[in-house]
């Protein structure tokens, strides 16, 4: 099994150097060269199968000779042992084929724990073999962030640095990465956006002399194995309401296109995805690019759902790879006049395949406050703000397909929206208590590639 780049140019690289490596050397993603086929049969054969078996055989075809089958068992044990629920990402009908997909819980209650759990097991083996010392840079809207601390805190062979955008997170999810006291943690709080974070990252990606000198690592889903861990869930979701032998349909509260992404390499390896629902918030570039073609940042403007404030959405890079016949030129094309002007245009018969794929809806802020109000009111289920964004997206969708929509966050993260859209302030779950009497540790940060590089050379020792 071989990756290649969305940009065409980087070598060819198996999944270990791919997950290792993170964004490729040309600037494009990976992504693999062929997706492995899963034959009705062997989807059938899912049902009533632990998420740990199921995540094996979904994943297992993807990873070459990494890992042995053995050792990646081993790995993904021990990757979910830590989750709350036994099922790990449960199923709970909120209307009649309308379910939610919980994916809280896991240790930092988001879905990110899913892929970066795993992540961290992978690498962690990956390291112990080659004896190697990495610098995992994360951007974050506050869930990457939080999950990647949790997933590397304490290891000797890891430092983690985090970036995330300075006032706009929520006090959960910044102090989740804040008060860790791991001496290879690192928090620093970018003034500027999220994009402003990712953009910062992928500069240090693209500069060759510092990325090589302090080895550095990617956990953002341009790590092609965040991705690919992400797609297991569609599985056993669909699974459970009849897939293969009927049709599923899935709405994805979209920021960064991970997610939703992931969504279309299952239907890709052959489970009957009808729909894929494409949720936005007010930042809802993915939306206005799938209705009118033109994919042009705004700026990003705060919302109660922050995880989602995004403008620049790096994986749908993924996604015109394959809208465009795989012609990594016209990708990098794309991508550099995004870079010079902040827009590009969807050639028309890419625009058709990713209308093909992708549906798409807009939620506006009093939108997400009443969808959390009325999903509470009709099914009991407390949602995050975004979730609920899925929520209210999908309801147009609503008909004869089951239609799933994930559930990315716990509401406890987020309590301030939900308290003022029902009233009720959601508890943190008992073992997070003493989040907030925890000492903070922090570093204010610029949005200036040469001041943080330097940061991190002096706190890795390069320096
Ligand atoms: C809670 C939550 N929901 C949804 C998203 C969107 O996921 P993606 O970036 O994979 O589209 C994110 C982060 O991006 C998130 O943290
Ligand atoms: N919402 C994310 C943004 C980063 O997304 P990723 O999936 O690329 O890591 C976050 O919570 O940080």
């Amino acid at each position: 099994m071989k990756y290649v780049s969305t940009r065409g140019t980087a070598p060819e690289l198996d999944f270990g150097a791919a997950m290792m490596t993170g964004l490729a050397r040309d600037g494009g993603l990976y992504v693999p060269a062929a997706v492995p086929q899963m034959a009705p049969a062997d989807i059938a054969a899912l049902a009533g199968a632990s998420y740990e078996d199921a995540a094996f055989r979904v994943m297992r075809p993807f990873l070459g000779d990494t890992f042995t089958d053995d050792e990646f068992r081993a790995l993904i044990a021990r990757a979910y042992a830590g989750f709350g629920h036994a099922a790990r990402a449960p199923l709970v009908q909120l209307a009649p084929n309308h379910f939610l997909l919980e994916l809280f819980h896991g240790p930092t209650l988001a879905f990110k724990d899913f892929a970066m759990q795993l992540i961290g097991q992978m690498m962690q083996a990956a390291l112990a073999k080659s004896g190697s010392r990495i610098t995992i840079v994360g951007a974050t809207s506050g869930d990457t962030g939080s999950a990647a601390i949790e997933a590397f805190r304490g290891l000797s062979n890891v430092d983690v640095f985090i970036l995330f955008p300075h006032g706009r997170v929520s006090e959960v999810q910044r102090r989740q990465m804040t008060t860790p006291s791991e001496s290879n943690v690192h928090a620093l709080a970018l003034e500027g956006d999220f994009d402003d974070c990712q953009a910062r990252l992928k500069d240090m990606f693209n500069h060759f002399e510092f990325r090589d000198a302090v080895g550095l690592a990617g956990v953002n889903s341009i790590n092609w194995a965040r991705v690919l861990a992400q797609v297991v869930y569609y599985f056993t979701a669909a699974v459970s309401l009849g897939a293969p032998h009927r049709q599923v349909n899935f709405t994805v509260p979209t920021g960064n296109f991970g997610d939703i992404y992931a969504g279309s390499i299952a239907r890709a390896m052959g489970l009957p995805i009808g729909q894929l629902v494409v949720a936005t918030n007010q930042n809802d570039i993915l939306h206005r690019a799938l209705t009118t073609g033109v994919y042009r940042t705004e700026g990003v403007r705060p919302s109660i759902s922050p995880s989602m404030d995004i403008q620049v959405s790096s994986n749908f890079e993924r996604a015109l790879f394959d809208a465009l016949s795989r012609d990594g030129a016209a990708v990098a094309g794309l991508m550099a006049d995004l870079r010079d002007t902040g827009a590009f245009t969807i050639p028309q018969g890419a625009l058709e395949g990713l209308r093909a794929g992708f549906a798409s809806g807009r939620c506006s802020e009093d939108e997400t406050a009443a969808a959390i109000a009325r999903t509470l009111e009709t099914s009991g289920e407390l949602l995050c703000p975004h979730s609920a964004v899925g929520v209210h997206v999908a309801e147009p969708y609503l008909g004869d397909v089951p239609m799933v929509t994930l559930a990315t966050a716990h509401p406890a993260k987020f309590p301030d929206a939900v308290e003022a859209a029902t009233g009720i302030r959601p508890a943190l779950p008992p073992r997070m208590a003493g989040l907030f009497d925890r000492p903070e540790r922090v570093t204010r940060v610029p949005n200036d590639l040469a001041a943080l590089e330097a940061l991190i050379l002096e706190r890795t020792g390069r320096k």
